[in-house]
């Protein structure tokens, strides 16, 4: 599409993926407005500093909970094309204060949409869903059996075992107050469109990363570290579930993904946005550690009963970066040759630098958890999307931030 002055208004513009979609359709040369929080020391969102928009994106003072903070912005900005990013986005903190999860993603997204109607705006919305509405993903039928026993009658029956890849069809089971949130947002945008016939399209992105994202998830949680423990600012790793899996997207690719809905997607209509592959946290970190110059030799628990030899040695795919493999799930290392318990406490990873230990802080496992999230992007593709960017890339962009940052590059 030629976005040279188009009219579009990014709700959640200075957050880390708003910020990333602002840039590129600036520099395709469309205005960009972008709904902001009011900031009570009066500066810019940082993230917009950091792309060097600050100045470029016409921002508008609102607040999501606030209709008529809505109406303003469609009044002022006229879209032709909205871009529903604004949320509360950390599933940990959905735990800690749910209402306040609900208010901004529910209400807020009820808000806009009405706001849309009331306004006879002919604007498209792109809203952005999530993965987390998958939830409890089955694998294997051990796990089906466990999680029928579990939650009864009320469980949504697999269609299929395993259920990954996760296609749009899959039945939602969210696991966190954050996850249902989305899924609130992402039938009501379904339903605005039945009902009203307003021009919604709904992207369950699975996870994104990149320089610049949020120190609180777990990619520059582990990244950051790495760059750390590289300049000897501390010892070890300290981390929650290493056993989850997550299909980690390079946060560009999936911004272009946005776009390609804005273009070609069909409203009323649901797409996922993934890498096709699905990594676990551990792999992230020894990838991390590999990326940063250390040479990984052997990885076990800390009283040394379990080992690996090399673990990055078995560096094809099926490891790291794997079409699902359905034998694979609930182990650490994907072909399940190092198992591991919260006693274990940790992992040691010898290296041609000495050992590193990564610690498991039991404060950051969570009260539900999603064990594996696996997209199957065939629908997206179907419409023109591409993935661009390797787990690496997406690595080596958060270390050199973390480099830059800190002025040590
Ligand atoms: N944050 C965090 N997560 C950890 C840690 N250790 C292990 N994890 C595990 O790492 C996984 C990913 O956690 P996050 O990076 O916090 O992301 P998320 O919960 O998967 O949610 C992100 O992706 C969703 C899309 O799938 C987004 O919708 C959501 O807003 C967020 O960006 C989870 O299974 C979490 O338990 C840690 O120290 N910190």
């Amino acid at each position: 599409m030629n976005w040279k002055d188009k009219n579009i208004l990014i709700t959640g513009v200075g957050g880390f993926a708003g910020s990333y979609l602002a840039e590129e359709l600036l520099n395709q040369k469309a205005n960009v407005y972008g709904l902001i929080r009011r900031r009570a020391d009066g500066t810019k969102a940082k993230n917009l500093i950091d792309h060097g928009i600050e100045n470029s994106v016409k921002t508008i003072e609102g607040d999501l909970t606030e209709i008529t903070s809505l109406t303003n912005a469609l009044e002022i900005s006229e879209p032709e094309y909205i871009f529903h990013l604004a949320a509360q986005s950390f599933v940990p903190r959905s735990f800690e204060n749910s209402p306040e999860t609900q208010m901004i993603n529910c209400i807020g997204t009820a808000n806009l949409l009405d706001a849309t109607r009331k306004t006879d705006s002919d604007a498209k919305v792109v809203f952005a869903g999530s993965s987390e509405e998958y939830g409890l993903v089955i694998s294997t039928e051990d796990q089906y059996k466990q999680a029928k026993k579990e939650y009864g009658t009320i469980f949504p029956e697999p269609v299929n075992i395993p259920e990954v890849p996760i296609k749009e069809t899959n039945p939602l089971r969210p696991m966190s107050p954050y996850a249902v949130s989305k899924v609130y947002g992402d039938h009501l945008m379904q339903n605005y469109y039945h009902s009203y016939g307003l021009n919604t399209v709904v992207s369950r992105a699975f996870n994104h990363e990149g320089a610049g994202r949020g120190l609180m998830f777990v990619t520059s949680v582990v990244t950051n570290q790495v760059m750390k423990l590289k300049f000897g600012e501390i010892d070890k790793i300290t981390i929650g579930n290493l056993n989850a899996f997550r299909d980690w997207s390079h946060v560009k690719d999936i911004v272009n993904g946005y776009m390609t809905l804005a273009e070609n997607g069909k409203s009323g209509e649901v797409y996922n946005q993934g890498s096709m592959r699905t990594n676990s946290v551990l792999s992230y970190i020894l990838l991390g550690l590999k990326e940063a110059g250390w040479n990984i030799g052997k990885i076990e628990t800390f009283n040394g009963d379990k080992s690996i030899e090399n673990p990055t040695e078995i560096d094809d795919s099926a490891i790291y970066e794997v079409k699902f493999d359905k034998t694979v799930v609930d182990t650490m290392i994907l072909d399940g040759k190092l198992e591991y318990t919260l006693e274990d406490r940790g992992i040691k990873v010898h290296t041609d630098k000495g050992i590193i230990p990564i610690e498991f802080n039991p404060d950051r496992f969570r009260p539900a958890e999603v064990p594996i999230l696996f997209a199957d992007t065939e629908k997206i593709q179907g419409i023109g999307a591409t993935i661009e960017h390797s787990l690496n890339d997406i690595i080596r962009d958060q270390l050199n931030y973390f480099l830059k940052k800190e002025n040590r590059l």
